[in-house]
């Protein structure tokens, strides 16, 4: 396609934005248009599957001819085409030449999916089988019929896993803990630091405790040095009698390397190479998830992701609001400078989350480069970062209210707590800081009221808020349960997609992660050698003869 900075659209908004700029101030567009929030909220509806879920966008710099000029952009950008062509099964991951088909993993409505002409939801290794698969071991496991070596059920649940493999199954099984089995512990062991490991297996008992080995590749050094770990210290603690396949389970698509590495592929939960790692909490990789919330549950997760596909996949571009999102991720990175955007959950079972949407939205789109292989001319992917509130509003919210860059920020909260202690009080304060936190950003304070409360002169500059700071806020209309947190996570995968769709970049490799692995493999060597970090440059060469130096190597 053509340059998206070329595109017609591009220079109107450019214009627009220039009017924007001047002429646009958030409090006083409340003010003139009493339906201001009606216009630009929309609900997210699911028949009933999850609750409704307020998506608030007219806290933006937005107006009817901002959107109307970024439909404009989406259409010219061909998001409907490229959309319609990832749920056709098409392999729009064209650097990897792979279809994109997460959201066939939770195509709980009966859709149609094939890639290469093949179905994917049925068939001895479609996606029902493995959902059968998961929801029998799951059930076995939690009801104990499925017990350990020496009879015991098994109650500790190590998941070893990094990047894909370990974000969505720690952020979901933290956002849904109110959901988890009490008898059960979860470790997730990640970081290839002998402390990741070391504290778990601390923790842990082998007679009752049950490895996920959850790797889409199989390869990945972290992995599999920390399983290889595991699987020594549990042969050890059981004098050679533990029983490997009761003990240990795989996650992957690899079923070469799982057999290689001792698990029978009977105990291996398989998903395709069309789900991308970052994508993957919907598959087998997903089976933490099952077994400690019970798979009820995550079908119910996978329902409400579903659910959000579904409002994806049909609704005008104009009320669709992963649409509406994306759109405004570019209008705020390209024509505002924005270089990043805040996330911050008004949920403390979502202290993960921001975490989890980093790799989604960072290794989707941290891309320099188009569809044809040239440089993008335009700013991409933005610095996704947030921490739950309150905490962050006594941290870092300082900048983000009176510092010198424009920071679009998302809250998100839950009508309902699963916890109303103290009648309720706790949730009601939440509440009102995730009101007065959006608001707060867009109307600042003048100088005139900070002199009517008396501020001292020299003081009002620095007591000044200038306000007119975009917020996004979204309302669940419940509790936040499985599917509302299915529902969510789809949201941002498909803000991501829009994003990347309209920059014209893949959003669905990740390169950018290989050269740091291939050196590491290559110092890991050196390590082991006589020398001093020679052959590389002086700083990397006299950091590993320090390390050498220091450790006694
Ligand atoms: O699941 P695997 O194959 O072990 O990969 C884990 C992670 O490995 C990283 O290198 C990739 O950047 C991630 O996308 C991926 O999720």
């Amino acid at each position: 396609m053509a340059p998206t900075n070329t595109l017609p659209a591009w220079s109107e908004l450019q214009a627009h934005r220039d009017d924007i700029a001047k002429n646009f101030v958030l409090k006083e567009a409340f003010a003139s248009d009493a339906d201001r929030f009606n216009k630009f909220s929309r609900t997210f509806k699911s028949d009933g599957v999850s609750a409704d879920i307020l998506f608030d966008f007219s806290k933006n710099f937005l107006t009817n001819e901002t959107l109307d000029l970024l439909v404009k952009l989406a259409d010219e950008a061909g998001v409907e085409r490229k959309r319609d062509a990832m749920f056709r099964g098409d392999k729009i991951n064209f650097t990897e030449n792979r279809a994109v088909y997460h959201t066939a993993l939770r195509n709980v409505g009966g859709w149609e999916m094939k890639v290469e002409g093949q179905d994917v939801m049925n068939g001895p290794n479609g996606v029902n089988s493995v959902l059968q698969h998961m929801k029998e071991f799951s059930e076995q496991v939690r009801s104990g019929e499925w017990v350990g070596y020496t009879g015991k059920k098994l109650t500790n649940i190590v998941n070893v896993g990094i990047g894909g493999s370990d974000l969505g199954p720690v952020m979901v099984t933290e956002a849904l803990k109110h959901y988890g089995a009490p008898d059960m512990t979860l470790h997730f062991v990640s970081n290839i630091d002998g402390t990741h490991m070391a504290e778990a297996l601390k923790a842990s008992d082998p007679e009752t405790t049950l490895f996920l080995i959850a790797s889409k590749t199989f390869t990945t050094a972290e992995t599999i040095t920390n399983a290889n770990t595991a699987k020594a210290w549990f042969i050890e603690k059981t004098g050679g009698k533990g029983d490997v396949a009761k003990h240990f389970v795989a996650l992957s698509t690899n079923e070469e390397e799982v057999t290689k590495f001792g698990i029978d592929k009977a105990n291996m939960f398989g998903f395709e190479s069309w789900v991308g790692g970052r994508y993957s909490v919907w598959s087998a990789i997903g089976l933490s998830v099952a077994l400690y919330v019970g798979y009820d549950n995550f079908h119910k997760f996978l329902a409400g992701a579903h659910a959000m596909d579904k409002h994806f996949r049909e609704t005008p571009l104009r009320d669709n609001i992963p649409v509406i999102g994306g759109l405004l991720g570019v209008w705020y990175a390209d024509f505002f400078q924005a270089q990043t955007r805040l996330v911050a959950p008004f949920d403390q079972y979502l202290h993960r989350f921001a975490a989890y949407l980093q790799q989604l939205s960072m290794e989707s789109n941290g891309k320099a480069i188009t569809s044809d292989g040239s440089s993008a001319k335009y700013t991409t992917g933005s610095i996704l970062f947030g921490e739950p509130c309150t905490n962050a509003q006594h941290s870092f919210f300082q900048l983000v209210h009176q510092g010198t860059k424009l920071i679009p920020a998302d809250f998100i909260l839950a009508a309902k707590s699963h916890n109303p202690i103290h009648d309720n009080l706790h949730q009601k304060m939440l509440a009102s800081n995730y009101f007065a936190q959006a608001e707060a950003l867009m109307v600042g304070k003048t100088d005139d009221q900070l002199r009517a409360e008396g501020t001292p002169e020299e003081l009002i500059p620095h007591k000044r808020f200038l306000g007119n700071r975009p917020t996004t806020s979204i309302l669940v209309g419940d509790v936040i349960g499985p599917a509302e947190l299915g529902a969510l996570i789809a949201y941002y995968e498909h803000l991501t997609f829009v994003e990347g769709a309209v920059w014209d970049i893949n959003s669905f490799d990740q390169w950018g992660v290989e050269l740091g692995k291939v050196l590491a493999k290559k110092i890991l060597k050196e390590l082991d050698e006589p020398g001093n970090g020679e052959g590389h440059d002086a700083s990397t060469g006299g950091l590993i003869g320090a390390f050498k130096s220091f450790a006694k190597i």
